[in-house]
């Protein structure tokens, strides 16, 4: 399987943001991973589409939204404008979620749903075949830099046997939270694609080194 590893900028140093996200953009990063929470769905306040749209200018690596916010699709056309490739709503925030996913899709973006740590699979059963990517929190969202829940692992390999039965191997499954070069084989093992890693790669000495060895054709 094709692994995609993708930096989050939350762990960057936000003064500092061209510079650092030019420096996993040249180490070899695929997506980029925006953390955007409202003080709401989650405890912490990051940011909006003014800089997601000043991100936009500094990279062409594609923009991977992570939305922990309440009432999404109030500002979902905004994200999309400000530059974001695919969408991640959480399943926890939306009452309406085959509609958020149809508003996400018919803006022309990758549609993705995320869930918490605890919350099953059973509740994306239904909506498998509109999303592009389903984001399983390997921590509780609100912070960077927390502990792996290893309780996801299973989460994961559930995930990939409901995909697989259902002939949608081109879906992929997205892990956040706690990832490391440790923590990567677990979830690779298990059927994840895609890889966010804040603490891991920013606080890296070599983060080129970190991204090839967290994707795992470094050994
Ligand atoms: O969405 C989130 C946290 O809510 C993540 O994207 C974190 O930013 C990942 O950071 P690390 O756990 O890799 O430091
Ligand atoms: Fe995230």
């Amino acid at each position: 399987m094709m692994i995609k590893v993708a930096p989050s900028l939350l762990a960057a140093d936000f003064a500092e943001l061209a510079k650092e996200i030019r420096t996993v953009e040249d180490g070899g990063a695929d997506w980029l991973h925006v953390d955007v929470m409202d003080g709401h769905f989650v405890p912490n306040i990051t940011m909006g589409p003014f800089v997601v749209d000043a991100i936009k200018s500094h990279t062409r690596l594609p923009l991977d939204v992570h939305l922990m916010i309440e009432e999404p699709d109030r500002y979902i056309p905004e994200f999309v404008a400000a530059g974001a490739d695919v969408v991640s709503v959480h399943v926890e925030a939306c009452p309406h979620l085959h509609r958020t996913l149809q508003l996400i899709k018919s803006l022309g973006v990758k549609a993705s749903v995320a869930l918490n740590p605890h919350t099953p699979i059973s509740m994306i059963q239904h909506v498998i075949n509109d999303l592009d990517m389903v984001l399983l929190m390997t921590v509780n969202p609100g912070f960077g830099g927390q502990k792996f829940i290893h309780h996801v692992v299973p989460k994961i390999r559930e995930l990939r046997t409901l995909l697989d039965e259902n002939h949608l191997t081109h879906v992929d499954i997205e892990v956040d939270g706690g990832i490391n070069v440790e923590t990567a084989d677990l979830v690779k093992e298990a059927g994840a694609s895609v890889l966010v890693a804040g603490s891991a790669i920013f606080k890296a000495e070599d983060r080129a080194q970190m991204i090839r060895q967290i994707r795992g054709s470094d050994g």
